[in-house]
């Protein structure tokens, strides 16, 4: 199953800067670490904001739930989740 997830990033401005790095860090090892796994295939940044624009391949909403919520970065994020279904007019066999 896959899902759009946009995620806006709002971390406080009085955040300890070593526990702000130090999340971060955790953030982005976790994300690759999903990313080689084929459960991340897309993460986009949004320009000019921290946000980004991801799709998620997973068994089930309950999955991208547990998944999402044990990004380091969860408690600073507002996550907006839309599931995909597969549109009537896609050409599968399409050359792309
Ligand atoms: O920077 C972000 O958009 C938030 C988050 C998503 C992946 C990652 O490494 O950080």
């Amino acid at each position: 199953m896959l899902f759009h997830v946009r995620m806006d990033v709002h971390l406080p401005h009085d955040l300890d800067p070593d526990v702000r790095a130090d999340t971060v860090a955790r953030e982005k090892a976790y994300s690759q670490r999903l990313q080689r796994a084929g459960k991340w295939p897309h993460l986009w940044r949004i320009a000019g904001e921290y946000s980004n624009i991801s799709v998620f391949d997973v068994d089930s909403a309950d999955e991208l739930h547990d998944l999402l919520s044990a990004l380091p970065l969860f408690p600073h994020m507002t996550i907006k989740v839309t599931p995909l279904a597969t549109h009537p007019s896609k050409v599968t066999d399409a050359l792309v």
